[in-house]
């Protein structure tokens, strides 16, 4: 029998296995908040040093990750009992990147990088000044697709852009998929869109989100032949055909992927209030900063935190002079649980009040997680983070709200005509953004997955553009081109399909919220949802911090359940949003019995611009003679 007096120490495998976590939590925490200050640094401020300093660091840092990656698989996790060391493990031994040799890492994090340069520095010549050729996307160029009703002006911006940017990358860029597909497999995926998938923990992923398009196309459908319609009658036949595609360069957006800055030229009801409070915030004299104070104080009305004051000594919200940086918005974590900033050349409009709530729904994330371990300082999958700032957006949208802001004026009126205006400006964004969404990483898995290769990178995307969006370049495209590669993501290295997720999870949050706050009700038609605000609801913020506490720690359907009671994603939130709208869209379309779809475009895509020139100087073919 063991002897009493001797202290038997039994070894309880789970127990040392806990002990290593915490050693692991520790020095990623640590070596985390290094590379993400080196990330920051170059950011903020591209110059060679600041760049040469990330990739040192990032180097560094995967030589760790290697090693202590090799200590990690020695250790049973399989069989340990404690589901939550168990998942800890399991996200550990996920290298990453940091698989590939050490020169092909940096091989991959310089290619990113310089993708990402050549995509910030882009300048672009004026249309009407062509001397003056210092243009940039933020402001100048966004503020011009914004703006400008002149198609010959819109199509100069739209392809000069491509131009400068998406053409300058297409080598760098078939070089990213081919490492980044190695990566992958090093790590026991097939390719990279199977280890980008992996986020979502379901290998029917793909196919859920396949059902939800096909659950919200009938409505985009009808919005588009609404908004086809309305340019029609603005630019004519011969620029807008009523049963084609739309030319993507009059929607208001470089990637035409929402379409709020073409409201004013075709809301239903013209003479109503006007719910875009740009103006008014500039008359006001709102700045940056108070454009992110607001949002503080729309969140801390929840219940939910404040910003910590690092916060604002260190955020960057206004684009600084004399520097280069990159200028699309961010939100950052420094794993310190202290340091946490927001980079954002903020313009003073309500599409960047909107975009201030959406980095802030970030920081919020990061601040109500930051006592989970290190590996689990993540969404509970990426559309959840993506989702948080666009939940309180909804409230903060409504004119009932912006008259509590004093950003709109009067007493609120439930005028049917004003709230199909607001809730077509909101489609405009909600309802318009889910197809390009889906097409961004549909032709990046296609590409990853090697079905579309290099030499069809650019008609690709054009077929799919054509396809789900029901769009069409102002001008023909060749394989010269590499269109895709001007948009940020894409150079960037940055998944796109948490943001599909987000458009439509977000809808599912709103009404749980809205329910918990006492101001939706499915019963009640006098509280519909699209006008439930949940400002100062500490009992929707209490719910919601609940969820976003659990940063990745459990699977995504847990967190979801927390909030809504489902643990699936599903449209009927958007699709309740969004009702009277697409009952009106309906009726208006069958008055004009508007087209709904779209025929096959009429521009090409061809290999070459010299096939391209050779095929309209072809004769076009006689009309066949009856
Ligand atoms: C360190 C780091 O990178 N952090 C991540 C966050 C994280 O992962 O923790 C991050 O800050 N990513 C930047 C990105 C910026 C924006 C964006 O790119 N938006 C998409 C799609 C979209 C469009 C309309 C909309 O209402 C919401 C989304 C686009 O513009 O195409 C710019 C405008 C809004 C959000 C972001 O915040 O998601
Ligand atoms: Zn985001």
């Amino acid at each position: 029998a063991l002897d009493p007096e001797q202290e038997v120490r039994v070894v309880d495998p789970e127990q040392e296995a806990r002990q290593y976590l915490e050693l692991l939590d520790k020095e990623y925490g640590r070596r985390a908040n290094v590379e993400t200050l080196a990330e920051w640094g170059y950011a903020s401020n591209i110059t060679d040093e600041t760049l040469q300093y990330k990739l040192n660091v990032s180097a560094e840092h995967a030589k760790f990750q290697k090693q202590q990656w090799l200590e990690t698989i020695k250790y049973p996790w399989h069989t340990y009992k404690d589901p939550d060391i168990r998942r800890q493990f399991q996200k550990y031994s996920v290298l990453g990147t940091a698989a590939l040799s050490e020169e092909k890492f940096d091989k991959l994090e310089k290619l990113v990088s310089e993708m990402e340069s050549i995509y910030s520095t882009a300048k672009v010549c004026d249309y009407n000044d062509a001397t003056k050729c210092d243009l940039s996307l933020e402001p100048e160029l966004t503020e011009r697709l914004a703006e400008s009703r002149d198609p010959k002006e819109l199509s100069h911006i739209w392809v000069e852009w491509r131009h400068a940017s998406g053409e300058k990358v297409r080598s760098q860029f078939e070089h990213y998929v081919a490492l980044s597909n190695e990566a992958a497999v090093l790590n026991n995926f097939t390719d990279a869109s199977a280890y980008w998938l992996k986020d979502y923990e379901a290998e029917d992923f793909q196919d859920q989100v396949k059902a939800l398009w096909d659950q919200v196309k009938p409505l985009y459908q009808q919005l588009h032949a609404y908004v086809r319609r309305r340019l029609n009658e603005k630019y004519g036949d011969d620029v807008v055909n009523r049963r084609g595609p739309i030319p993507a360069h009059l929607l208001g957006n470089m990637w035409a992927q929402t379409w709020n800055n073409i409201f004013d030229i075709s809301v239903p009801f013209p003479g109503k209030q006007n719910i875009d409070v740009t103006e008014e915030m500039v008359k006001q004299g709102y700045t940056p900063l108070r454009m992110f104070k607001l949002s503080e104080e729309f969140f801390v009305s929840l219940n939910l935190s404040a910003m910590p004051e690092t916060f604002w000594k260190n955020s960057i919200l206004e684009k600084p002079e004399g520097r280069e940086l990159i200028c699309h918005a961010s939100a950052w974590d420094f794993y310190d649980s202290k340091d946490f900033r927001i980079k954002q050349c903020t313009a003073v409009n309500m599409e960047d009040l909107f975009t201030a709530h959406h980095e802030m729904g970030h920081i919020q994330y990061f601040l109500q997680y930051k006592d989970q371990p290190f590996i689990y300082k993540e969404g509970a999958n990426p559309g959840f983070h993506e989702a948080v700032g666009d939940v309180m957006a909804l409230s903060v949208s409504t004119p009932k709200h912006l008259r509590k802001v004093g950003l709109l004026d009067g007493a609120s009126t439930d005028d049917p005509e004003a709230t199909i205006n607001y809730l077509y400006l909101q489609g405009l964004q909600k309802i318009v953004f889910l197809p390009f969404a889906y097409v961004v990483d549909l032709w990046r898995w296609a590409v990853f997955q090697g079905e579309i290769t290099s030499d069809a990178y650019n008609c690709n995307w054009w077929k799919l553009r054509g396809q789900y969006q029901g769009i069409e370049p102002p001008v023909d495209r060749t394989e010269e081109d590499f269109d895709p590669g001007s948009k940020y993501h894409v150079i960037a290295s940055v998944p796109y399909i948490r943001y599909f997720v987000s458009f439509i999870i977000q809808f599912q949050f709103h009404r749980a919220l809205c329910i918990e706050a006492g101001e939706y009700d499915p019963q009640d038609e006098s509280k519909p949802l699209h006008e439930c605000d949940i400002y100062q609801s500490t009992k929707a913020g209490n719910l919601l911090s609940k969820m976003l506490q659990m940063g990745s720690s459990k699977p995504w359907p847990d967190a979801m359940e927390v909030v809504t009671g489902q643990r699936l994603m599903d449209a009927s939130g958007l699709l309740e949003y969004f009702r009277p709208l697409h009952k009106w869209l309906e009726q208006e379309n069958a008055k004009t019995s508007e087209y709904i779809g779209w025929d096959p475009t009429d521009k090409h895509c061809v290999q070459t611009r010299v096939e391209l020139e050779k095929l309209k100087a072809q004769p076009v073919e006689k009309e066949d003679s009856e």
